[in-house]
């Protein structure tokens, strides 16, 4: 994808924050830091682990060249800190700490996510128990709430961006990347944006209006490739992927889903629905039953399953007594959210249905 709406006066993507309180510290890097090792990268970034000389502190230090493709990018570094530091009290988004600049980068110390990538979890030969993808689910769409709250939409949100506090027991997850995110209203309407094809809303292809749904649909994406560990709309290439977005081609046949709960099935249907005014917002999602279903499971570290077992014994369950959720929840999902009308029929088929 390559549409992108640009200022005319400035040739750049329209609706760039450019407020930041970071300082941009000049100090040579290595001074501050021990870098020692590659994390991860994307298109226009490298992500490496570094300790802090000081503190002994693990970050992980993200390099964003200033210059892509020949032209000035640093502005687009400067949005990416802007949206970092609006999103400071979000607990469920990585936390900005300091920045540097060197020739050819700017470069953000984030806090580190020692736990990778769900995105490992969607392409293991074992899946996530059902306990602890409701459980990713709920916190990511408390980080999406969050956001959106601020008028903030992520964009690019993706197993490949959420990434999580540690790996074994499973941590909390932390949003990441939001180099693609903008401030809805900054500019009126908002119509742009790459993204990744496999992952992004049928707007964002049609070129209609981008609103805070395009993140739920992303959302419904993640949750189909946790349960399933098979990503919904991949075509064989880039055309077969825009039609299977565009026409919502999901397969939800019981080969991919012989080992999912039904209520799992009806969240991601509720998500991946064409027109985003019919999807629910992230406060909706948050009473849907799945995802507080399996939340008084004595056992969130149960093992993982196999790809293609079955997972049973579904009973609803009332919402968290669990103090995290509570904690961490939108206040209570039951009391303050305006419950999205959930299908009757389709919740209760889930029970006892092993
Ligand atoms: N705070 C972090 N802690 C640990 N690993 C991280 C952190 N931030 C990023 N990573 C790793 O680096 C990868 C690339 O980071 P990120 O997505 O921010 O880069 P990007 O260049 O903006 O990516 P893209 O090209 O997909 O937009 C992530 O998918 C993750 O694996």
């Amino acid at each position: 994808m390559s549409r992108r709406r640009l200022d005319s006066r400035s040739g750049l993507p329209a609706g760039l924050l450019s407020d930041i309180q970071t300082p941009i510290s000049t100090e040579p890097l290595e001074s501050v830091y021990e870098i020692t090792g590659e994390l991860g990268r994307g298109k226009f970034a490298v992500v490496k682990r570094c300790v802090e000389k000081s503190s002994g502190k693990v970050f992980a230090a993200k390099f964003l060249r200033k210059r892509r493709r020949g032209r000035d990018c640093r502005s687009e570094v400067i949005h990416e800190m802007a949206v970092l530091e609006m999103s400071h009290n979000n607990n469920r988004v990585v936390n900005l700490h300091a920045a540097h600049e060197t020739d050819h980068d700017i470069v953000l110390i984030l806090e580190y996510a020692a736990g990778g990538e769900i995105f490992d979890h969607c392409v293991s030969d074992e899946l996530l128990p059902e306990a602890q993808i409701t459980r990713l689910i709920r916190q990511t769409l408390e980080g999406v709430h969050n956001l959106h709250q601020s008028n903030l939409v992520h964009l690019d949100l993706k197993p490949q961006n959420i990434l999580l506090t540690g790996l074994s027991p499973l941590g909390d997850i932390k949003i990441v990347d939001f180099g693609l995110a903008r401030r809805l209203g900054a500019v009126g309407e908002l119509r742009e944006i790459l993204g990744t094809p496999e992952y992004v809303a049928p707007e964002v292809l049609n070129y209609e209006p981008i609103t805070t749904a395009t993140d739920l649909w992303s959302v419904g994406v993640i949750a189909y490739m946790l349960v399933t560990g098979e990503s919904p709309f991949v075509g064989d290439d880039k055309q077969e992927t825009y039609l299977n977005v565009s026409q919502v081609n999901v397969d939800y046949s019981r080969e991919n889903f012989s080992m999912v709960s039904e209520l799992a099935v009806d969240f991601i249907r509720k998500l991946l629905v064409k027109a985003p005014e019919d999807r629910p917002s992230a406060a909706e999602c948050m009473s849907h039953p799945w995802l507080w279903q399996l939340c008084l499971s004595p056992d969130l570290t149960a093992p993982t399953r196999p790809v293609r077992e079955r997972s049973c014994g579904i009973k609803w369950a009332a919402p968290p007594e669990d103090p995290e959720d509570k904690e961490n929840f939108l206040e209570s999902p039951h009391s303050h959210a305006k419950r999205f009308r959930f299908d009757e029929e389709s919740s209760t088929r889930g029970e006892g249905d092993c």
